[in-house]
């Protein structure tokens, strides 16, 4: 620091202030506040003033800080960010900049750094809505998770929000709201839009990965279609849920199938929800069934998906585009609508639920599948926890504690008759932090289907024994690193395979190397010593 600086900074911190005193006061700090959404907005103030204690922070106490900096709390931050905005903290692009994005995007300040954006238009933020504007601190939690889970280097990071307008007449009405008050563009304008965001993309940040987050489920399905071959680019909410979700099942089956003495083939899966998050992980887990030896046609005929309107078969009228692949030619019949019947008529060993319908598995529901299985498998995993479709006490109490569950949000562990159960959480969040750092390494030109495949076995893989004799399906979230190290690992060989990576150099390394260099590349936050005289 040049001499005049030092001296204020001297003169300005307490005589007895030290950062290891510091962080403990930072984090009584946080634990005074008592509603999630204030202590959202301290860390983000702390983030602001001290970037690396923050880090260093929520590393150390991942438990404890995701659920504020991400979901659930994170979907609050987003419904009232017109009101509780403090600082730009991201980049909007927005539809008035048409014709000169390219501009836009050159403001960033760290362009050379850069190399993962997490873009959303705010349409469909979690199971939350048109939130517009506000969408942003969904890219920004899921930027943290990429600092903190996969050592990401925060300077590399773009959370960016296209500000297409919103739909929502309460933001459209609001004298504080922070976006375009227009109501959403039609796909035309919407297409020449994202093209031009696109190109200019990659104009401007020659090295970056985009993932794609909380796009409505027709734009996240045509958008990831339009670009997956011409840019590096991937949808969290279809790929990587499908990717974390396979990864459970394959844990949740065989503990399901240890229990009923049934082959895994055998299982049968039903999804509540038939939206982008649905229909994608129905895809990725036809590759469960694919490597029990089915063929693609049986595997398919092993799922059953419902929406709005019931169970889905092929006969329904205007039936949309991503809904047709699964839809059921086998059943005859009237048109079935309630769960409890699709369940007697089904028989599935799983029930997953991606509908945003808070309390859809009633006691009724949660019971129907505990009759007829030994160790019902039951994903709600609708987000944020106020729309999960049964909460862990009750799925626990009605299947007396045979349930084996995962839910897109986090519960708390739950006593039933003296024994003490832990939820899984099954969230992307255990996927992109590593895909994203595996194809970031690789300098992979696409994110191929099979890298995301790898990334599911790799996660599915690596449970410890302690994390398999508490039959967890999901490894604690304190194991993040390594666990995102693992995950990138088995990307990187996975492009590798498939001639889409342009760093030679990791070729050569063989498996263990490998492995120690993605540890290595990890940021850590630095310690930053107090300027003493
Ligand atoms: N756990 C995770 O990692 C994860 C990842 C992505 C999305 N999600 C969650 O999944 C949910 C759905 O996301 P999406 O993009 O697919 O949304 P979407 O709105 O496109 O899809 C919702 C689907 O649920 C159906 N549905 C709604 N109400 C229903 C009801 N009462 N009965 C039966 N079906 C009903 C709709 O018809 C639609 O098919 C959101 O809450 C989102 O937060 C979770
Ligand atoms: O953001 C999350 O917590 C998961 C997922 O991407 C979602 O949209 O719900
Ligand atoms: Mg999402």
């Amino acid at each position: 620091l040049p001499h005049r600086l030092l001296a204020m900074a001297i003169n300005r911190f307490p005589p007895h202030f030290t950062t290891a005193d510091h962080r403990d006061r930072c984090l009584e700090q946080l634990r005074s506040k008592c509603a999630p959404l204030e202590k959202y907005i301290y860390l983000n103030g702390l983030k602001g003033r001290d970037a690396n204690l923050f880090y260093d922070l929520l590393l150390g106490n991942m438990k404890e800080m995701v659920p504020i900096l991400y979901t659930p709390t994170v979907g609050e931050a987003c419904i009232n960010y017109s009101h509780i905005w403090r600082r730009p903290e991201g980049l909007y692009v927005s539809i008035e900049d048409k014709g000169r994005i390219r501009d836009v995007l050159s403001t960033w300040s760290n362009i050379p750094d850069s190399r993962i954006a997490v873009v959303t238009d705010g349409s469909r933020i979690l199971g939350l809505g048109d939130l517009g504007a506000n969408g942003l601190p969904i890219s920004i939690g899921k930027l943290d998770l990429y600092i903190a889970g996969a050592g990401i280097k925060p300077s590399s990071t773009v959370p960016i929000c296209l500000d297409l307008g919103t739909n929502t007449q309460r933001y459209l009405d609001d004298p504080l709201y922070i976006g375009i008050r227009n109501r959403r563009p039609g796909p035309e304008q919407m297409n020449e839009f994202m093209d031009e965001f696109m190109e200019a993309m990659k104009e401007v940040f020659p090295n970056l990965l985009v993932q794609f987050e909380d796009f409505s489920t027709d734009n996240a399905f045509k958008y990831l279609d339009r670009y997956r071959d011409k840019y590096r680019v991937f949808n969290d909410d279809i790929q990587g849920t499908g990717s974390v979700i396979l990864s459970g099942f394959i844990n949740a089956a065989n503990l399901s199938s240890a229990a009923s003495g049934k082959p895994l083939g055998d299982h049968r899966i039903l999804f509540f929800g038939a939206g982008s998050a649905g229909i994608g992980v129905a895809k990725q887990l036809l590759s469960f069934f694919t490597m029990q030896g089915l063929s693609p046609e049986e595997a398919r005929s092993r799922i059953w998906t419902v929406d709005s309107k019931g169970l889905i078969t092929a006969d329904r009228k205007g039936l949309q585009e991503h809904k047709k692949f699964f839809a059921r030619t086998d059943y005859e019949g009237h048109a079935l609508t309630h769960l409890v019947d699709i369940i007697n008529y089904v028989k599935p060993t799983a029930l997953l639920g991606l509908s945003t319908s808070k309390n859809a598995f009633t006691e009724e529901v949660v019971k129907a599948m505990a009759n007829i299985n030994e160790r019902p498998i039951i994903f709600p995993l609708s987000n944020p926890v106020h729309l999960s479709e049964v909460d862990y006490h009750n799925a626990i109490e009605w299947t007396d504690g045979k349930v084996i569950f995962a839910s897109g949000s986090p519960y708390f562990p739950v006593t039933h008759k003296d024994v003490t159960y832990e939820p899984g959480q099954g969230n992307n969040m255990y996927i992109f932090p590593g895909l994203g750092l595996g194809a970031i390494l690789s300098k992979a030109r696409h994110v191929s289907d099979a890298m995301v495949e790898q990334a599911s076995i790799a996660l599915a893989s690596s449970l410890t024994e302690e994390e398999k004799a508490a039959q967890l399906i999901y490894p604690r979230l304190t194991r993040i690193r390594d666990i995102s190290a693992q995950v990138a690992f088995a990307v990187i060989r996975q492009a590798q395979r498939e001639d889409l990576d342009m760093n030679g150099y990791l070729r050569t390394l063989p498996d263990d190397t490998l492995l120690a260099l993605v540890h290595d590349k990890m940021w850590q936050p630095p310690a930053v010593p107090i300027p003493r005289l």
